[in-house]
């Protein structure tokens, strides 16, 4: 059978999410619906019948603040600011669907594991095992300081916390019951067997926990691990632990590089690359012809807001403003390094096609990235989603929408179909739990060579 392309809608519990400015567009709704259950439940819906694999819900703790050294900019665009917690918007998504899976972003610098797997363990119960974990390490400095830090932890180092995290909570996850423990005797008066349920007793360099863990064991345990560092101990830590895996690059042959890598380090972890998903960025504007979906450009470009899109940028650690009174024509480059994310800071520099001047890197800015963006009526679209999905070497993407839920509702409708008719794209989904539908051969748990199972049931 043709490999079929997996499908994330891109979202967040926020006003905005990555669309700068468009929320003065006339078709908007999320900046003021997202706080109501029944646009999480209405968008739920929408995306089953679209069959899409998860809706993946990302998440920061703090405002971007790097760029022009204020938060002023992101609060007036609402970048990603009103912002709620995504974990509790899921049980009203999965209680309308059956399906739909829910990537939920974590950060490992800042939340403890222990409540951590339990809010883990709880939605996959909720959801009966339609739960993933997308694991971040933060890259705003405002974040830092609302944890009480004065600066961020250094980059490599929130990987190193990151590790022991991991292993913390698979302890949790997979050490701690025994499939077996909750036994309903009534005649021994044992609701759950006491030999059964094991203490953890981590000590490591940053993390003491003694356990047990308070949830009982959920379908999938762990849950799907979803991980999208760029870095080397990004990839690293991905090739690891991660079983989905989000590579950016402005070419699928750069895309291409990434995957090639992260695979490879997998191998060299002990582990079969097939129980790996890559995932790669798409953003799509459909209309039913050529014309409907090039005017729907433009008149995105004239709601865009070039503040916002530079202050996310600052997710980079740098702050782009500082280029702006410098002579255009020089070439592109940063002078320090930062302990921000490494993603961002690549796409201008060494993973750009070409070496960009300052004045090409600021003119970027100003509307929405044309290379970036799919536009075109369904067939054209669909082309270029199945040329990025054979040359790039992914098994999916994870879709940005601008005007939602607009843009996905049109996707739904005109995309999805053009997907199908080519076996692109499934027309149902298969039974189980995610890492079920994910790995059609695998099981529900971890497989045996990913690191979290040699923690099951075997205490150390
Ligand atoms: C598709 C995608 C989604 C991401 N979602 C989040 C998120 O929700 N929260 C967050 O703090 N970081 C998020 N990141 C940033 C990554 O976790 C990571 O910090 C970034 O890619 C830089 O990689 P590095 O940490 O290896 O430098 C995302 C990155 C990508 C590519």
């Amino acid at each position: 059978m043709t490999k079929q392309i997996i499908l994330n809608a891109f979202e967040m519990n926020s006003a905005m999410h990555n669309s700068h400015g468009l929320w003065k567009h006339p078709r908007s709704q999320r900046h003021r619906r997202y706080k109501d259950l029944d646009y999480w439940m209405d968008l739920a819906k929408l995306l089953e019948r679209g069959k899409f694999d998860a809706v993946f819900l990302a998440d920061v703790l703090g405002i971007y603040d790097v760029y022009k050294k204020s938060k002023d900019p992101s609060i007036r665009d609402g970048l990603q600011v009103p912002l709620n917690d995504p974990a509790l918007v899921i049980p009203a998504m999965a209680s309308v669907t059956e399906h739909l899976s829910f990537a939920m972003t974590v950060s490992t610098t800042y939340e403890a594991p222990f409540g951590n797997a339990r809010r883990f363990s709880t939605l996959d119960h909720l959801t009966k095992g339609r739960v993933a974990w997308n694991v971040v390490t933060s890259y705003l400095p405002n974040a830092a300081r609302n944890f009480g830090l004065e600066n961020m932890i250094k980059h490599d180092e929130r990987y190193d916390i990151a590790d022991e995290y991991l292993d913390v909570s698979y302890k949790l996850w997979e050490t701690s019951w025994e499939d077996d423990a909750f036994v309903e005797d009534a005649e021994n008066n044992t609701l759950v067997d006491p030999d059964k349920v094991h203490e953890i007793n981590h000590e490591g360099k940053y993390f003491s926990v003694e356990g047990p863990h308070l949830s009982e064991p959920s379908l999938q345990r762990t849950p799907v691990i979803y991980q999208a560092g760029t870095s080397e101990r990004g990839r690293e830590f991905a090739s690891k632990h991660a079983e989905c895996i989000f590579v950016g690059g402005p070419t699928p042959e750069r895309i291409h590089y990434y995957a090639d890598d992260i695979r490879k380090r997998a191998e060299n972890h002990g582990r079969n690359p097939d129980n790996i998903k890559i995932f790669s960025f798409l953003s799509v504007i459909v209309g039913e012809t050529t014309e409907e979906a090039e005017q729907k450009f433009e008149e995105y470009a004239r709601h865009w807001s070039p503040d916002a899109a530079k202050a996310q940028y600052g997710a980079s650690g740098y702050d782009i403003s500082e280029y702006e009174e410098m002579d255009p024509d020089l070439p592109f480059e940063y002078t320090k390094s930062t302990e921000g994310g490494h993603y961002k800071a690549a796409t201008l520099t060494k993973d750009a096609p070409k070496k960009l001047t300052v004045g090409e890197v600021l003119n970027r800015f100003e509307s929405p990235d044309r290379n970036s963006i799919i536009v075109g009526n369904p067939k054209e679209v669909a082309d270029a989603i199945q040329f990025q999905f054979e040359e790039s070497g992914v098994d999916g993407f994870n879709l940005n929408h601008l005007v939602t839920p607009g843009d996905l509702e049109d996707f739904v409708d005109l995309v999805i179909p053009e997907l199908q008719e080519r076996g692109l794209y499934k027309k149902d989904y298969q039974e189980g739990t995610l890492r079920e539908k994910l790995f059609p051969h695998g099981e529900s748990v971890l497989p045996e060579d990913h690191p979290g199972s040699q923690y099951r049931y075997s205490l150390t």
